[in-house]
């Protein structure tokens, strides 16, 4: 390994967006290395690597972003994003850094957007926009710090450059499906991107994509957690106020219907309700927009098996990390079978594939689907793949429970506050479903069952997520699982 290898080994299980964390890395390798910028002469350059790390036989790419500096010339704002001195090129040794913190360099790469053309060493990085596109220089790049898979870069309320972490060979399904659904008043317009040769493949890797700053807006995960909190806050735990049943689709109509004003605790309920419903229809509609533009088909009795296969390996590849999850597995396992049954044809096409509430910002006037790249860690051939809607309807309603089961993380078992939040998620995730189907989309009260299976495969997936990202979360997948294995599947 070179020096610089030994000390991305190091650095590289530390990050956020490194998706094998907790795995031993076995070996570092250099791939690829580009000088995208350099700011003249013993000011700071910026390097694109890409970097292969080999864990259990396993081999992942990941994209790194380094900043180089003359020794001693960091500023003592960049000093947390250090990794260490050594040799980068030329056999001068800089200090090393991680350069999406560092403005100067992120402001360099809005001008390589406008010029289209990088200060690259070999020339396999393309800056690439879209027709139309005016790309405004000037401002600095902002990272942002919430809980990302990748990294995103905010210049002003101008753009957003969303650098790519885990790197596959293929078109991104974010830049993919952002430029089909160009022109939606659902998505923020998608500028342009980056894309890059890997050694040995015949396609290029995206690994960035620029687009529109939607202003003013917050995502949807913010959104949900701040209203749980009050209602629970407020008091939600009294049994007594109206919860309405399954077949009340609306909060407080029960009350309605029996001529009583709405409880305090309805009200509450009701207040992200009408916020879950608007996003139920919105999905419908992304979903439709996505139907007209993008091929479809109808999902083949031998392709749901297929899919109902490979839900059964993703199960047995969790249990096997997390014990726990195998007391749930045979019940699991009925609602794949159940699944690879279903007899109706189930129409297909290009879908979210990791929808949930931190995808979705709320501006004024409507809800922006954002962060169309499916789960990062699922190879991009795989996230091409068609498939139902109904597993994005899935997706979400994964995570009104998250935001629900999120409260109770580290607390106290306290029946109070569980029934409190269970009925939150119930009240959303009918919600979202009534929204959906008034907004065209398939009803999902009348796909019970595809429903049940996308929804255990995404909590599996979840497990999954959660044992590497942050373990202190794992109580929430797997307590829907149990919940959920526990409740007689409803037929549909
Ligand atoms: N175009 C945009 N306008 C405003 N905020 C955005 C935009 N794109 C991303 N964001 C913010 O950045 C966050 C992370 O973006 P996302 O694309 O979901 O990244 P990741 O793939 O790493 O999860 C979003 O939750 C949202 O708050
Ligand atoms: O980074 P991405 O947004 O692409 O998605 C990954 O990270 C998500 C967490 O940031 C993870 O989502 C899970 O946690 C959310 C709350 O933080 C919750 O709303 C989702 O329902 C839940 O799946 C996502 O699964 C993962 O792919």
């Amino acid at each position: 390994m070179s020096q610089l290898e030994e000390l991305l080994a190091a650095w590289l299980p530390r990050q956020r967006w490194f998706s094998g964390k907790g795995i031993p890395i076995q070996q570092i390798r250099i791939e690829s290395r580009h000088r995208l910028v350099s700011s003249g002469a013993g000011g700071p350059e910026l390097y694109l690597l890409v970097v292969q790390a080999g864990q259990r036989g396993r081999s992942s790419r990941y994209q790194v972003l380094l900043g180089a500096r003359p020794p001693r010339s960091l500023p003592p704002e960049l000093a947390g994003a250090a990794i260490g001195v050594c040799t980068v090129v030329s056999g001068r040794p800089r200090v090393v850094y991680d350069a999406t913190h560092d403005t100067e360099l992120t402001g360099l790469l809005l001008e390589c957007f406008a010029s289209g053309q990088p200060e690259s060493e070999s020339g396999p990085v393309r800056f690439r926009t879209l027709p139309g596109t005016r790309v405004r220089t000037g401002a600095h790049g902002r990272l942002l710090t919430g809980e990302q898979s990748n990294s995103s870069l905010v210049f002003g309320d101008d753009y957003v450059l969303k650098a790519f972490r885990r790197l596959w060979p293929g078109h991104n399904p974010d830049l993919e499906l952002n430029v089909a659904l160009a022109g939606s008043p659902y998505v923020a317009r998608p500028c342009g991107w980056i894309e890059a040769d890997l050694p040995g493949h015949p396609v290029p890797a995206t690994l960035a994509l620029l687009q529109e700053y939607v202003p003013g807006a917050t995502d949807g995960w913010v959104l949900a957690t701040a209203n749980v909190r009050r209602l629970v806050e407020g008091g939600g735990g009294q049994r007594e106020s109206a919860f309405p049943p399954v077949s009340h689709r609306r909060p407080g109509a029960l009350r309605e219907g029996m001529g009583l004003p709405p409880s305090t605790e309805s009200l509450r309920l009701q207040s992200f309700a009408e916020e879950a419903e608007l996003l139920g229809r919105t999905t419908a509609e992304v979903h439709r927009s996505l139907a007209q533009a993008l091929p479809t088909d109808v999902l083949s009795p031998a392709a749901a098996a297929e899919l109902a296969d490979a839900m059964v390996e993703r199960l047995a590849m969790a249990s096997a990390e997390v014990p726990e999850l195998a007391e749930h597995a045979p019940r699991v396992l009925e609602a794949y079978a159940d699944f690879a049954e279903v007899d109706e044809p189930l129409p297909i096409q290009r879908v979210h594939g990791d929808y949930h509430l931190g995808q979705v910002i709320r501006n004024g006037s409507r809800w922006v689907l954002l962060d169309f790249e499916g789960e990062p860690t699922v190879p991009v051939r795989d996230r091409q793949r068609l498939s139902s809607p109904l597993r994005d309807v899935a997706g979400m309603l994964r995570s009104f429970d998250y935001a629900a089961g999120f409260l109770l993380v580290g607390e106290p078992p306290d029946p109070d506050l569980e029934w409190s939040a269970r009925a939150w998620a119930r009240t959303n995730r009918e919600a979202f479903c009534a929204g959906y189907a008034d907004g065209g989309g398939p009803d999902p009260d009348k796909h019970l069952t595809v429903l049940r299976a996308f929804e255990f495969d995404k909590a599996v997936y979840e497990v999954l997520y959660e044992a590497h990202n942050r373990p202190d979360w794992l109580r929430v997948p797997l307590e829907s699982i149990a919940s959920a294995a526990a409740a007689r599947p409803v037929p549909g």
